[in-house]
């Protein structure tokens, strides 16, 4: 662990320049020092004693007595340790107490110090005998002292709390077992060393009627306990599925030296050296957004705290008084308090892991030059295919069904059980018809050949095409076209519509969209489809409207007061309900969550605006590095007006001196180059919502 030491201790030496906390770099810095004293007292006990051992006649009684002590208290905490720890893993799943097991093994504070305590007390057995066989004994008590001084101070702070990918020595340290176990055990290898030399001298070692010889035969028995409970523990989580909480890879983070004792705070670090603090306030799937943030030089800091909805508050104390970006969630309230805390820690950016932003107040952000990411794109076809989900089971009830069958009801085929509506030839309406809106279509039009009718503030041109194209498909092919129309008013959808699906943002102009005047223009057997956002319906109205029409249908994957449902929706049979699932699938999950860390990272490190939000491929295959860019920052405008004031004479000039191969036409305003010199491409504000590519 000494050079460990060193390395943390240099970095963090560096680390306080940056301007974090003192305290900590404090804490970090004694175990090191007092580790180097043990490195150093270990070589001069080694070579004073093995030049000359001055053997002492006998141990004491008393100091006897005492090793044996010691030595029955450390074997009774190795030999009921891995049961305690399956008794607790049993007991917690039972109980789905993860808190308990948590605290049952080796990362949780309590785990840690029956660890240390357990090693210590080996430690200290063969260190009292060797200062009763040897002189100086001085030498073996001040080691005892600094063995336990030095494991001490080390639990509060560097140990088992790095994961710093970037250092060859961690990696190996932690990475590899062999190494880790030889480190561990060399002190005490090196202790057993010097009793076997000094009880060579005077008597054979396997005379057990000798009192050293017996300690030490026992003591060996002891060390031999730790590797063998080791594995024991391992393999025990390991069966229960939580192989992670052993795992050196998945430490806590204590930030206080003493506050931890009794309240192990919930973070989970990676990179602790690096040098931007990123604050995660959820843990988010997969791997690759820690590592692109650590590759980017940022300190990872995720919470782990059980609570589903963090406050206000409780992201206050996250952000702290450092802070150079938050990754958060929809359910927060990024607001005016949020936004002056983050900007007070010296934070640049937020982002979203979602692609909507109603919970973020984004002019408050700008107040604060903060940007805001969001995560379009990757999310569009997973959260259409849950709204195509909700439309299919609403329109064949197959939910009332499978709770008829589960509760044995059915007792054989019948003409009229459970009988819905058939989607072909059939009218979708879509209302916002954006990415998911669009996707949804045209999964709907294409799937069920189902018609189109669609509102929304913007011309769907490539939508249009698209119905156009495959109605011209089906009526060569024989079959009846399908057709499309964009309607002047969300009104003629309501009407005409046999199926609906609400795809808009939420804001003041879509606030309780659907209300009880709207739901009585809709069809009494229609079906209405809500992935946006809760409060676009008015579910007080909605709940009234299902229990008066029993064949009208509804999916519902958000809630007007998430995570609560309006009074009576859960008992209606014809509604349909899920948890706000619609974009959680593995791939699209791990996707935004890459996403908003390199929205986060792109604006720390300054780097350009992405040119197109909604192609982010690029960013996310694994295979290749993201580019150096922020994927989606909804507020760029505001944050960089020059973008906008470039003008077309700049453009062309930049054409000129660079060969720009093209130019793309966006609705958006923002004008960015994009690539390098030899292949530019400019993103130009224009009043039309689709995309051309000018070839110059
Ligand atoms: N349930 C879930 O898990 C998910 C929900 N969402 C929600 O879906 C929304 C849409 O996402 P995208 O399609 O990616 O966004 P988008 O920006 O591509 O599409 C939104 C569309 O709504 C239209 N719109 C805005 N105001 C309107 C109005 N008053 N009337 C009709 N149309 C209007 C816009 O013109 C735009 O075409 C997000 O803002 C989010 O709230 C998104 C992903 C997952
Ligand atoms: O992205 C969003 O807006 C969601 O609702 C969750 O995917």
């Amino acid at each position: 662990m000494g050079e460990l030491g060193l390395k943390m201790q240099v970095k963090m030496g560096k680390e306080k320049e940056r301007g974090r906390p003192e305290k900590l770099s404090v804490y970090l810095y004694i175990p090191n020092i007092v580790g180097y004293m043990r490195v150093v007292l270990n070589c001069v006990a080694f070579v004073l004693l093995c030049v000359s051992p001055t053997k002492h006649s006998s141990p004491s009684f008393i100091s006897s007595a005492f090793v044996v002590m010691l030595w029955m208290a450390g074997a009774l905490v190795y030999l009921t340790k891995p049961r305690l720890a399956i008794t607790v893993i049993i007991c917690t799943r039972k109980l789905e107490l993860d808190s308990f097991l948590l605290l049952s093994s080796s990362v949780s504070t309590f785990g840690a110090v029956l660890d240390m305590v357990t090693d210590r007390v080996s430690t200290a057995c063969l260190l009292v005998i060797l200062s009763q066989v040897y002189r100086p004994s001085l030498v073996f008590l001040s080691l005892l002292a600094l063995d336990i001084a030095s494991h001490w101070l080390q639990m509060y702070s560097s140990h088992k709390d790095v994961k710093d990918s970037t250092s060859w020595l961690f990696r190996l340290y932690y990475g590899n077992r062999i190494f880790m176990c030889y480190c561990c055990v060399s002190c005490e290898v090196l202790y057993i060393i010097l009793l076997l030399i000094a009880n060579n001298q005077t008597e054979n070692l396997l005379n057990v009627s000798s009192l050293p010889s017996l300690l030490l035969c026992l003591l060996s028995t002891q060390l031999l306990m730790k590797p063998v409970s080791r594995i024991m523990d391992t393999s025990a989580l390991s069966r229960y599925g939580e192989p992670k909480v052993l795992s050196f890879e998945t430490p806590l983070h204590r930030n206080t030296l003493f506050s931890a004792m009794s309240k192990p705070v919930a973070i989970e670090v990676y990179n602790p050296n690096g040098k931007y603090r990123v604050v995660s306030t959820k843990p988010m799937p997969g791997t690759r957004w820690i590592n692109l943030l650590v590759d980017q030089g940022c300190r990872v800091e995720i919470c782990h705290l059980k609570k589903t909805i963090l406050s206000v508050e409780d992201i206050i104390d996250l952000i702290g008084n450092r802070c150079d970006g938050v990754i958060g969630q929809l359910t927060e309230d990024w607001g005016e308090t949020l936004f002056s805390a983050l900007s007070k820690a010296g934070g640049k950016a937020f982002s979203n892991m979602a692609v909507g932003y109603n919970n973020v107040d984004v002019e408050a952000a700008n107040k604060y030059g903060i940007a805001v990411g969001n995560t379009p794109g990757v999310l569009t076809e997973t959260t259409a295919e849950l709204a195509a989900s909700l439309s299919l089971a609403a329109a064949r009830r197959i939910v009332e069904a499978d709770g008829f069958m589960r509760a044995g009801l059915y007792e054989g085929w019948l003409p009229h059980l459970f009988v819905g509506n058939l989607l072909k030839g059939q009218t979708v309406g879509v209302i916002g018809a954006g990415r998911i809106g669009s996707a949804y279509a045209r999964m709907m039009v294409e799937g069920f050949k189902m018609n189109l009718i669609y509102f929304d503030l913007y011309q769907s041109t490539r939508l249009e095409k698209f119905v156009t194209a495959y109605g011209q498909f089906l009526k060569a092919n024989g079959e009846q076209p399908v057709t499309w129309k964009r309607a002047s008013s969300m009104e003629e959808v309501l009407r005409e519509a046999d199926l609906i699906s609400l795809h808009p943002v939420l804001d003041k102009t879509t606030y309780h969209l659907v209300n009880k005047e709207r739901l009585a223009m809709m069809k009494k057997e229609a079906i209405l489809v809500n992935c946006s956002r809760g409060p676009v319906i008015d579910e007080e109205a909605l709940v009234n409207h299902l229990r008066e029409n029993p064949m009208f249908r509804v999916g519902l994957d958000v809630f007007e007061e998430e995570p609560f449902m309006k009074p009576g929706l859960a008992d209606m049979k014809n509604a349909i309900v899920v948890p706000h699932i619609a974009s959680a699938s593995k791939w699209t999950r791990e996707g935004m969550a890459t996403l908003a860390a390199l929205n986060v990272v792109g604006r720390i490190k300054g780097y350009p605006i992405w040119s197109d939000p909604n192609r982010v491929d690029p960013f996310l295959n694994e295979n290749a590095s993201p580019p150096n860019a922020s994927p989606s920052i909804v507020n760029s405008k505001a944050l960089d007006q020059s973008f906008r004031k470039l003008s077309m004479e700049h453009i062309v000039s930049a054409y000129k001196r660079t060969k720009t191969r093209a130019i793309l036409l966006d609705y958006d305003g923002t004008l960015m180059p994009q690539g390098d010199e030899s292949n530019l491409v400019f993103i130009v504000s224009a009043k039309s919502r689709e995309r051309e590519q000018v070839q110059m």
